[in-house]
Formats: C-alpha cells, sequence, structure tokens
C-alpha cells in the first residue's frame, strides 16, 4: 500500500526524515512510534498527500481513497457546528462540499455515532462536546469516509482507558474489513497490546516488524541515542 524509498523529508533543510526505506503492505494495522520529534508526524502527513517543503527520494502510496484523522489540537472547536454537520463531512468524497445530506446520509451519520458510541448526539454543537467525545466524533467521521487507507495522528492523546479500549476495538475492525490502518502512537503499552504491527523511527527507521519485537528496550534505547545524537549534531553544526 505504501512504499518508501531512500525517503528524506526536510523543512528548513533540516531534515525530520532522513533515508527511510521500507513498506507498509495492504491490510496492515500498524503503530508508528519514536521518541517526541522523531517524524512522525511528517511522515504520516507525507503520507496523506501534504506537501513537506522538502522531499528526496521515493514514497508511493496505492490509492487516493485516504482518510484522515488529525491531532484534536489542529480542530478549531469553536467552529459553529453542529456534530451531524461535522461528521458528514466524511461524506463529502461522495455527495460533494455542498450537496445535501438527504435522508440517506442523515441514515449513515446517525449509524457511524451510534458505533461510536454517541448516539443521539447529531444536534450537539461541537463546542459543547468532551474531548473524549470529540474523538469519538473523529472516528466516525472517518469511518463515513470509506478509506482504504486510514491514517491517525495520536488518536488516543488525552482519551480515557475505556474510550481507548472501544476506539481501539474499531481500529481492529476496520483492519478486518480489508482497510490499511496506520496511526502514529505514543502509549507503547497499548502498542504492544493491540497492534499486530510497529515501525519505530528516528528520523531514520530503527526497526519495523512484530509491535513487541520492535518495542524491544535495546530499539527504544537506540532510538532515543540516534535522536540525541542527531539533535547534538545540529547544535554544533549551529
Ligand atoms: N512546520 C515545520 N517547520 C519546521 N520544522 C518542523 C515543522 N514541523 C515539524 N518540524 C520539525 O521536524 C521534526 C520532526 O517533527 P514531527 O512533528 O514530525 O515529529 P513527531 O515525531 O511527530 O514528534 P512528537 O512526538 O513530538 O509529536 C522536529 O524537529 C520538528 O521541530
Amino acid at each position: 500500500m505504501i512504499a518508501f524509498d531512500d525517503l528524506t523529508l526536510a523543512y528548513d533543510r533540516e531534515p525530520a526524515v532522513h533515508h527511510l526505506t521500507g513498506r507498509i503492505d495492504r491490510g496492515s494495522l500498524i503503530a508508528l512510534v519514536g521518541p517526541n520529534g522523531a517524524g512522525k508526524t511528517t511522515l504520516i502527513r507525507a503520507i496523506a498527500g501534504e506537501p513537506i517543503a522538502s522531499a528526496e527520494g521515493g514514497l508511493r502510496v496505492d490509492t487516493r481513497r485516504i482518510g484522515w484523522l488529525p491531532q484534536q489540537a489542529e480542530i478549531d472547536r469553536a467552529f459553529p457546528i453542529d456534530v451531524t454537520g461535522f461528521v458528514a463531512m466524511g461524506l463529502w468524497a461522495k455527495i460533494g462540499a455542498f450537496g445535501a445530506l438527504g435522508r440517506k446520509g442523515r441514515a449513515q451519520v446517525a449509524e457511524a455515532l451510534a458505533a461510536v458510541g454517541l448516539p443521539g448526539f447529531g444536534a450537539r454543537p461541537l463546542s459543547a462536546l468532551s474531548g473524549g467525545q470529540m474523538q469519538r466524533v473523529l472516528f466516525a467521521r472517518l469511518m463515513l469516509q470509506d478509506a482504504e487507507l486510514c491514517l491517525l495522528d495520536e488518536p488516543f492523546a488525552a482519551v480515557d482507558a475505556r474510550t481507548t479500549e472501544e476506539l481501539t476495538a474499531l481500529l481492529l475492525r476496520w483492519q478486518a474489513e480489508g482497510r490499511t490502518v496506520v496511526a502514529v502512537m505514543h502509549d507503547l503499552d497499548l502498542v504492544r497490546r493491540t497492534f499486530p504491527e510497529a515501525l519505530l523511527i528516528a528520523r531514520e527507521k530503527i526497526a519495523q516488524g512484530p509491535a513487541r519485537e520492535v518495542l524491544s528496550e535495546a530499539n527504544l534505547a537506540r532510538a532515543r541515542l540516534v535522536l540525541a545524537s542527531d539533535t547534538a549534531r545540529r547544535r554544533d553544526a549551529a
């Protein structure tokens, strides 16, 4: 589904992702992990098709049906829209941004809200949701996109244990439906428990494979070391 070929992504000539080679197979459920500043968000944004200041090497993504779940901080919750209107954005590819939602669309939105545990929340303004409820709403929108490739940036940040458990079950369901799911993750215990596969990066690739093996103490220590020495080298050069 995704192939990296000596991929380097940089801002202001500082590489955030460095000489990354590898692939993510169709149907994978994979966690993208690494220390702060490792390049995870940069990489997932590039996969989503966002232009990055400077890109070298190859990045191939084998579908245009991509669904994106941004970090919550990137969403303007004060925007005057209700939950139905927001979740319905997931249908834009089908009905267009200005198309009428219609009875079928409304039913699909209601079904998605029920699937994320928020039945009857459609008329609430976005600003009246808790953080965990907002995360469920983002999952509902992604669900309606019916994407082949689902990309999620820190989907469980600031979400309680029960919500995390319920939303994780959705990721597993999407994988069982044949979708490819890539999620930037910080909770390594959760990754070990629920993700079959992980890709650990520290600008460069540290390891990829079964999550429990990738997240060994030795690999995590190497990731921290690579990032710290890279950062120190940049500081000395500055
Ligand atoms: N828009 C930008 N302009 C310049 N530098 C940036 C920009 N976005 C990110 N960077 C830099 O690129 C590097 C990688 O950042 P990125 O956000 O991809 O890391 P991350 O692994 O997602 O980090 P975190 O776990 O802290 O969210 C960092 O050094 C960061 O400062």
